[in-house]
């Protein structure tokens, strides 16, 4: 089985505004709400690709409510652990360009965070563990790295999406996938990723620090993969950009979806930019049709070590 974990899930409240006016009132053109949050994204778009998962992590009020009745419509498997605050709701602003207003969220117990850690204690030799997404302030931040230790002692491969020192920390544990975006993976190293060659060189470190594979997504100009030596870039298909919320969650899920059926990395990495773009195509998330008819432009090209 495949579980996802969003420590910190939300409503994404979608909000476009033309001729958007600062410090006026402004009218929608158009308004949506969805559950959101790293991991329940990659659970969404994986059931679309025909994966279950179980998406793990912390929900509590009427928002959290919302994210369960969103989520059992699609027939996703959830067991979150309630907590007392209210899941938080983040602001998505179309306007042209676009603007995200993430909260913080609720804070987190120690038995709350107590209840999750034991839950993952009980996943099984051969289940994959995607954890995703901003650490709560009230969860302690080395959550990821304690995490992925007790999943490598028993045979469970995790995929880590995060930033920062929470990336860092789990590298020494051999996550299976780790994907930074290029203004993440360039703030690791104190640097900017302005271009492909950048990526190979700057994946490539995280692979010497231990990730088994490094997707450096790099939204409209593709993506570098570096694995076992050698490296691939490949491109987006073209298309208009309608919302990119929950893009890269979208690659994590296509990339993992497709490994999980064949074993291939490449087929892995080419169904992951595919479906990245579909998401940046959709209002909502990506659907299975649209990742289909984007795959045919995507093209896989090796850069080094072949
Ligand atoms: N402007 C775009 N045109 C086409 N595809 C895009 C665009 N922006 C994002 N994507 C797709 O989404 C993927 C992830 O986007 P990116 O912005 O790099 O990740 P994140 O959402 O994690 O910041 C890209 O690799 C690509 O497949
Ligand atoms: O946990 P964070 O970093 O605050 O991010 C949460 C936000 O990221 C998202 O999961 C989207 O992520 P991506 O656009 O990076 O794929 C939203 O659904 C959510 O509002």
């Amino acid at each position: 089985m495949i579980y996802t974990v969003t420590l910190n899930p939300s409503i994404d409240y979608l909000v476009e505004v033309d001729s958007f006016q600062i410090g006026r009132v402004n009218r929608t053109s158009y308004d949506a709400k969805f559950p959101g949050g790293k991991g329940i994204n990659v659970s969404r778009v994986l059931k679309r690709l025909g994966n279950d998962t179980t998406a793990l992590g912390f929900i509590g009020g009427q928002t959290g409510d919302f994210v369960k009745r969103f989520l059992k419509q699609e027939e996703i498997y959830t067991d979150f652990t309630e907590i007392a605050g209210d899941t938080r709701i983040n602001i998505k602003l179309k306007t042209g360009v676009e603007t995200e207003i993430n909260s913080q969220g609720p804070t987190i117990s120690k038995g709350n965070y107590q209840q999750l850690f034991n839950q993952i204690e009980q996943l099984e030799n051969g289940d994959i563990l995607i954890l995703s997404g901003s650490i709560p302030s009230s969860v302690p931040a080395d959550v990821y790295a304690a995490l992925a230790e007790t999943c490598s002692a028993n045979g469970i491969k995790v995929v880590v999406d995060t930033s920062g020192k929470e990336l860092l920390n789990v590298l020494l544990h051999r996550p299976f996938l780790i994907k930074p975006n290029h203004h993440e993976l360039g703030e690791l190293f104190g640097t900017e990723i302005k271009t492909v060659a950048d990526a190979v060189e700057y994946g490539n470190k995280l692979i010497d620090k231990g990730a088994q594979n490094v997707i450096v997504s790099m939204a409209g100009e593709g993506a570098v993969l570096c694995s076992k030596g050698q490296c691939y870039s490949a491109n987006v298909p073209k298309g208009k950009v309608i919302n990119s919320v929950g893009a890269g969650d979208s690659m994590v899920a296509g990339f993992i979806g497709t490994y999980e059926k064949t074993g291939d990395l490449l087929a892995a990495f080419r169904f992951s930019l595919a479906s990245g773009s579909a998401t940046a195509f959709s209002s909502d998330l990506g659907t299975l049709d649209k990742i289909e008819e984007l795959l045919p432009q995507i093209d896989i090209n090796l850069l080094t070590g072949g």
